[in-house]
């Protein structure tokens, strides 16, 4: 549906100042129908990237294709007109705050000169959508945030886009409305299979409704994969740093202290167990300990949820040999979990 290709964006030098490359080597793929998250720091380049999908922001270089359509070739006319097919929701709502709720999400259409007739039809079912027919003769003044945002994204769906950025949507709210909104997007990507974009600093946003997410610092992409697969196995620190707080994959600083890298005579292997969707409720440790005769014991566990799928991580003390520690690993492997060696630990400690 999205495809940028070596896409590069460098802001002239402003004064004496030197130009800042916002944007280096970036090739991305957003398939049709995915909620596809992107995720960094402040600085990382999130805003950048988003706005050039549909060219408020010019590349430097690369290509940029929406729906089959090469957007960095297009004319000022024809640009105005793929734009149609790419709504946008802003972390502030951007709001006509003279403007009715009815009248904020007609705008867009009144713009493309829809009669009036038309507008009312297409209006009405998306305040229904978006939960505010009774507040359709409010004011932005008068609505809480989350309300104003239902209005930002019944307004962003008014020309019927095939595509919704959302650039920080969910910033400016509490929790519980944040997670409200990201429930309506989901819903929304759902039922009209529309592709969403979104850009935001927080992980408990992509764990929430993300298909796919992309890890930016400095410019660059670092990370990007299904959600599931990054989450349960970050590579890059950074994507680290983001996810461990929310997948709690680590053990006990207690425990971390007394590992050493190597064994050494009368040390024990310490085990990460990762569990993966069915696999998180199988019953292999009592499988281990019956069939192999290796006890484990448990030092750390935790179950957690990403997109509805189950995912664990048990980190465990094998008391046993050499032999027992590499037949459970090979047990492991075969049964689809994934197993570390962490490090090993003086028994009887
Ligand atoms: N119009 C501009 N002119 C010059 N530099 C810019 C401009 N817009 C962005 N930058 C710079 O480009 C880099 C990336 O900015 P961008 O806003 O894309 O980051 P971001 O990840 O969205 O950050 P934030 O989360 O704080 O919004 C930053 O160094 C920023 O200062």
């Amino acid at each position: 549906m999205i495809t940028l290709t070596n896409l590069q964006k460098t802001f002239p030098a402003r004064g004496s100042g030197v130009p800042v490359q916002a944007l280096a080597d970036i090739d991305l793929t957003i398939g049709r129908g995915e909620i596809f998250g992107i995720i960094g720091r402040s600085g990382a380049g999130k805003s950048t990237l988003l706005r050039t999908i549909n060219l408020l922001e010019k590349p430097t270089t690369g290509s940029v294709t929406v729906d089959g359509v090469e957007m960095t070739g297009l004319s000022a006319a024809e640009l105005r007109q793929a734009r149609h097919s790419i709504g946008m929701i802003f972390q502030h709502f951007n709001l006509l705050s003279s403007r009715t709720v009815f009248d904020n999400v007609a705008l867009p259409l009144e713009l493309a000169g829809v009669p009036k007739a038309e507008i009312r039809t297409a209006v009405e079912p998306l305040l229904d959508l978006v939960g505010l027919s009774d507040k359709r003769d409010r004011y932005p003044a008068e609505l809480s945030g989350g309300q104003k945002q239902r209005v930002g994204i019944a307004r962003a769906l008014a020309s019927k886009p095939k595509v919704l950025l959302s650039d920080e949507a969910t910033s400016a709210l509490d929790p519980e409305t944040t997670t409200q909104i990201l429930h309506l997007l989901a819903d929304i990507n759902r039922r009209l299979g529309l592709t969403i974009v979104l850009i935001t600093h927080e992980i408990g946003v992509i764990k929430e409704i993300c298909h796919k997410v992309a890890v930016m610092e400095g410019g660059r992409v670092i990370e990007q994969g299904p959600v599931f697969g990054i989450f349960a196995h970050p590579a890059h620190p950074t994507t680290r740093s983001f996810v461990d707080p929310v997948i709690n994959r680590g053990m006990p600083d207690s425990l971390k202290e007394r590992l050493s890298p190597a064994p050494q005579p009368g040390t024990n292997p310490v085990l990460r167990i990762t569990f993966t969707g069915e696999k998180a409720t199988s019953p292999v440790i009592s499988a281990i300990s019956r069939d192999l005769g290796l006890d484990l014991n448990i030092w750390h566990g935790q179950v957690d949820e990403i997109q509805g799928a189950p995912f664990g991580t048990l980190v465990v003390e094998a008391l046993g040999d050499e032999a027992k520690v590499a037949s459970a690993v090979e047990f492991l492997k075969s049964n689809h979990l994934g197993v570390e060696v962490l490090g090993h630990v003086p028994a009887n400690h």
